[in-house]
């Protein structure tokens, strides 16, 4: 389980303040404030708000890329800055950023990662088998990154982080850039992690992939949490008739119910 409490982020800016934002005080730029959900084993959480909502910053505190200011995130029950190692060997993430070498092809990228992950070669070579059938990286998995299109350097991304069958799964935008047949590609993907028992969170902007994928939502509006509950509930809160609707009222609201 991953138990995220009163999670506090915020950046040290330069400059004044262009326009007027409550979260800018002073040179401190507030983009979490005292957030907090959890995720059970299993569980599939979309993160879900307008943009410069504070989902990115959320997704990587939780993958330890960036240091909370303060509250806490534990996952099974210990701090996941407690045995830093230990815990990025059971998280798997997918940054806008991609973290492939360009230099590299396909095949050397995830063998590369799969040795950092402490893997043998046999495994290296099943796992990528595997995940080349899932996410249909065949044809591509000898060129190097830097030849690749958007869509199939997104799945290559996705086979990255995911290299080392990791138990929690965390992914941001994963179908940013796709086109239909990648985008079903990658939501089949997840929906096999599922079907696995990993638990999920990602960040998105498609409603589609949140009524077909996730138990939960947390919707976050300038850094606070505005919403955190089951899909369908939601709808009912909000008396909506789709999620695009209730988000929309949930964001124009401020929350409010
Ligand atoms: N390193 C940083 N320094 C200063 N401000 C930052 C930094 N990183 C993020 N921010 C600010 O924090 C806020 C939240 O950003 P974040 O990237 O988490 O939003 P998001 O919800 O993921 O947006 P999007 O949907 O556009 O991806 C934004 O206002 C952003 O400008």
């Amino acid at each position: 389980m991953l138990k995220v409490q009163g999670l506090q982020k915020f950046f040290k800016v330069s400059g004044k303040a262009k326009h007027q934002d409550a979260r800018r005080r002073g040179k401190q730029f507030w983009a979490l404030e005292s957030l907090s959900f959890e995720a059970e084993t299993g569980e599939v959480i979309g993160l879900l708000g307008a943009n410069g909502a504070g989902k990115t910053t959320t997704l990587r505190l939780l993958t330890g890329i960036l240091s909370e200011s303060d509250g806490s995130i534990e996952y099974n029950n210990q701090s996941i800055g407690a045995d830093p190692l230990a815990y990025r060997r059971q998280l798997g993430f997918l940054s806008g950023s991609k973290g492939l070498y360009d230099r590299l092809s396909v095949i050397e990228n995830l063998q590369f990662f799969g040795r950092m992950y402490g893997l043998n070669a046999q495994n290296i070579a099943q796992r990528i088998d595997s995940l080349a059938q899932q996410l249909d990286l065949t044809e591509f998995l000898d060129r190097k990154v830097s030849e690749l299109s958007t869509g199939m350097r997104q799945r290559a991304a996705i086979a990255r982080a995911l290299v080392h069958d990791p138990k929690l799964v965390v992914f941001d935008e994963p179908t940013t850039g796709l086109d239909i047949v990648a985008t079903e590609r990658v939501l089949q993907c997840v929906e096999a992690l599922k079907s696995d028992g990993k638990t999920i969170l990602f960040a998105t902007h498609h409603m589609d992939e949140v009524e077909l994928l996730c138990d939960r939502i947390l919707v976050i509006d300038k850094g606070k949490r505005l919403y955190f509950g089951d899909v369908e509930r939601f709808k009912t809160d909000y008396q909506a008739t789709s999620l695009n609707a209730a988000l929309r009222d949930c964001l124009q609201s401020g929350g409010a119910l």
